[in-house]
This record gives structure tokens, C-alpha cells and sequence, in this order.
């Protein structure tokens, strides 16, 4: 029992669009899906890095700053996986509402998940970016070695070996890293979220 009913909101004085008009951009999360080694964070760094340069308030979510901490009793199964990306998408709904562009890369395999995640953070804020790369050329690049484990079965629910990734039907963008390059794709992307973030990024 979680006694919601008793959960009476405050109104608070300082809204988004304040602290919007405040920081001279609107406030929204850039989402990241793909295999594991698709290309998710090394993109993500990418578009973070140029955003901080032009002054947007930014903040990275990934793997490494979440799965440690705030979701470290969560591992891999589909359940643990939907509770992972609601407790993100939750936090991330906050630091829009704080003003920040968030940039957000997680594997999120499955397309409820992703209705889900939208669903949370509110269609108008969320931009979902589709890293397309084949398994065959994740499993080839194998970043961190866990392919071969997956194959070994030393990892269980390995997305893509044992366990699923569901396509995005309709992304906002789609990179497909075998073909396009690095840096065009980065300017596409940046291209594509100066209109949201209704100011001039160049
Ligand atoms: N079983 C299994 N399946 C997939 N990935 C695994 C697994 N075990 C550990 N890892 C490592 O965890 C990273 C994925 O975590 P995510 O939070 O992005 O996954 S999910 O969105 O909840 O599906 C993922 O990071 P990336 O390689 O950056 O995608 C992996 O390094
Ligand atoms: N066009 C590309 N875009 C992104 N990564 C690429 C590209 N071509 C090669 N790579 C390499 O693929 C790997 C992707 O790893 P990473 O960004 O950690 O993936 P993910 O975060 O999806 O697990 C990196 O070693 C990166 O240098």
C-alpha cells in the first residue's frame, strides 16, 4: 500500500517555462536506444559535449551513472529492465522540469518500455534516437568483451543473444553507424535539436 490519496501535490511557483525563459532554451531528453555497442554513448558524449559548448544546461544519463547507484538492485531480467528505464524516466521528467536537456542511453529493448518512457516524460519533451547498427557489427566491435560472454553463456538475457531488441517503428532519427559517418551524424542530430531547443546552436 503506497497510500497515493494521501499524496497531495504543492503548487509550486516556479515553473518549466520559467526556468526556461530563464536559461534562454527549452528543457526536453534526447533518448538513446540501440544494442549494447551500437554506438549509444559514444554519440551521446558527442551531442552533450557540443549543446555544453553552445551554453545548454545539460546532464548525461547512462549505465554508468544510474545502474550503479539509484538502480544497483536491478539486473537484467524484462521486469528488472521495465522497473530500470520507469525509474529513469522518472528521474529525467525531473531534470526537464529543472530546465536541463537530457541526454539519455540505455539499451531500452522493448517498445512498450519505450511507450512507456514517452508516456512518462510526455511525448512533447522526448526525442527518441534510434542507433541502428547490426548485431553482427556490435558483436564484431564487442566493446567490453560481453558478447563473447553471452555466447559463452556466462551472461544470461543478453540483448540480442538471448534475450530481445525490438526495432523502433517511427524514431525521430535514425543513425546507422555501418553507413554514415561519425561526424555527420552528430551534425544531424545537432541540426535537428536547434529547432527544439528554439534558439540558434550554430
Ligand atoms: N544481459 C545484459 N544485456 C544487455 N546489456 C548488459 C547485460 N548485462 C550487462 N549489460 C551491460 O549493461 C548495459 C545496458 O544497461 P541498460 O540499462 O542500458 O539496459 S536496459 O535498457 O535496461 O535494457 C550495457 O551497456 P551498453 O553496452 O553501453 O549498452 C552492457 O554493458
Ligand atoms: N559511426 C559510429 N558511431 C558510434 N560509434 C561508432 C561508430 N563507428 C564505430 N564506432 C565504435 O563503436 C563503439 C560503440 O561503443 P559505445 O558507444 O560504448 O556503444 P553503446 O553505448 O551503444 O554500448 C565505440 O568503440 C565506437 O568507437
Amino acid at each position: 500500500m503506497n497510500n497515493m490519496e494521501n499524496i497531495i501535490p504543492h503548487d509550486f511557483h516556479i515553473e518549466k517555462t520559467d526556468r526556461n525563459k530563464s536559461n534562454g532554451h527549452d528543457s526536453f531528453v534526447v533518448w538513446f536506444t540501440g544494442l549494447s555497442g551500437s554506438g549509444k554513448s559514444t554519440i551521446a558524449n558527442l551531442v552533450e559535449n557540443e549543446l555544453f559548448k553552445k551554453g545548454i544546461k545539460t546532464f548525461s544519463l547512462d549505465g554508468d551513472n544510474v545502474r550503479k547507484g539509484l538502480n544497483n538492485n536491478l539486473g537484467f531480467t524484462a521486469g528488472d529492465r521495465q522497473e530500470n528505464l520507469r525509474r529513469i524516466a522518472e528521474v529525467a521528467k525531473l531534470f526537464v522540469e529543472s530546465g536541463s536537456v537530457i541526454i539519455a542511453s540505455f539499451i531500452s529493448p522493448l517498445k512498450k518500455d519505450r511507450e512507456l518512457i514517452k508516456n512518462i516524460i510526455g511525448e512533447d519533451n522526448f526525442i527518441e534516437v534510434f542507433v541502428n547498427t547490426s548485431l553482427a557489427e556490435c558483436e564484431r566491435r564487442d566493446v567490453k568483451g560481453l558478447y563473447k560472454k553471452a555466447r559463452a553463456g556466462e551472461i544470461k538475457n543478453f540483448t540480442g543473444i538471448d534475450a530481445p531488441y525490438e526495432n523502433p517503428a517511427n524514431p525521430d532519427l535514425e543513425i546507422k553507424t555501418e553507413e554514415e559517418d561519425l561526424e555527420d551524424a552528430l551534425k544531424r542530430i545537432v541540426l535537428h535539436l536547434e529547432d527544439k531547443l528554439k534558439i540558434s546552436v550554430q
